[in-house]
């Protein structure tokens, strides 16, 4: 069993000439850890590194201890993107069995996808009808295709409303239970108070690592945005 899930050391990465991360340290461990940050603080991009993806300019990005991206990690580590591609003219069930047959799984991962995500009485439908918590669903059934021992999910619960949010951080963490450790993205910051970590991202740094009472304790702070504005006025006034 890996303690430290991922490890980064002296990240460095610009994007379009702009130097978006510039020398960022962290370590995540098991459970639901959320990246929480204004738009366009590089959460993206942070992900974007771990899930070997990005072009980094200098540092070290290590996930359950492989360098991030290596071939070893294809099926150790599940990636949802906000444009996550699954076809809406395919049933749900015909997406996941594309891309089983493209990941190498067998029949029965589909199975355990569909049940994973709670799609079961929706198998059947095509994906172009289902709702927005629905098809974000299909998205995450496919990451977790793989049977993955982290799950990266960017953003997946954008433009959702409350209670599907809430259904969505309760999927999170049945599969954290599982032993999948889960990193999620967002910068809605009611949603940091369902992380057991968090991280919280200005300008390319890491301002806080901490659980969500740790961060509120610190700061003094009622809820996490607060802790987070408090965190921001502090670093300016420094
Ligand atoms: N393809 C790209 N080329 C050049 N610069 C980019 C590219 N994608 C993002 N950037 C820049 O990198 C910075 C970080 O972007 P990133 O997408 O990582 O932020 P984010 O925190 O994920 O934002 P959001 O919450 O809006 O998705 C931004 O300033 C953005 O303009």
């Amino acid at each position: 069993m890996v303690n430290s899930v991922i490890e980064i050391v002296g990240l460095r990465v610009v994007r379009g000439g702009r130097v978006v991360i510039a020398g960022l340290d962290l370590t995540v461990g098991p459970g639901v850890t959320g990246l929480l940050g204004p738009s366009g603080c590089g959460k993206s991009t942070l992900l974007r590194s771990i899930v070997g993806v990005q072009r980094v300019a200098a540092g070290d990005v290590t996930a359950l201890g492989r360098p991030a991206g290596s071939a070893a990690l294809r099926d150790r580590v599940g990636y949802q993107t906000q444009s996550s591609s699954v076809y809406d003219d395919l049933t749900v069930e015909e997406n996941l069995r594309f891309f089983a047959r493209v990941l190498g799984r067998p029949a029965a991962a589909v199975e355990t996808a569909v049940e994973a995500v709670d799609l079961v009485s929706h198998r059947d439908q095509v994906v172009g009808r289902l709702s927005g918590g629905q098809r974000s669903r299909v998205g995450l059934a496919v990451a977790l295709l793989g049977e993955p021992e982290l799950l990266v999910l960017d953003e997946p619960t954008v433009g959702l409303d409350p209670v599907l949010r809430r259904d969505l951080w309760a999927l999170f963490h049945r599969i954290a239970e599982g032993g999948t450790a889960v990193l999620v993205s967002s910068h809605v910051m009611d949603e940091a108070e369902r992380c057991d970590q968090l991280l919280l991202m200005r300008e390319g740094r890491i301002l806080a690592h901490d659980t969500p009472a740790g961060i509120k304790e610190r700061t003094g702070a009622r809820d996490v945005e607060a802790a987070f504005l408090s965190l921001v006025q502090g670093e300016d006034a420094a």
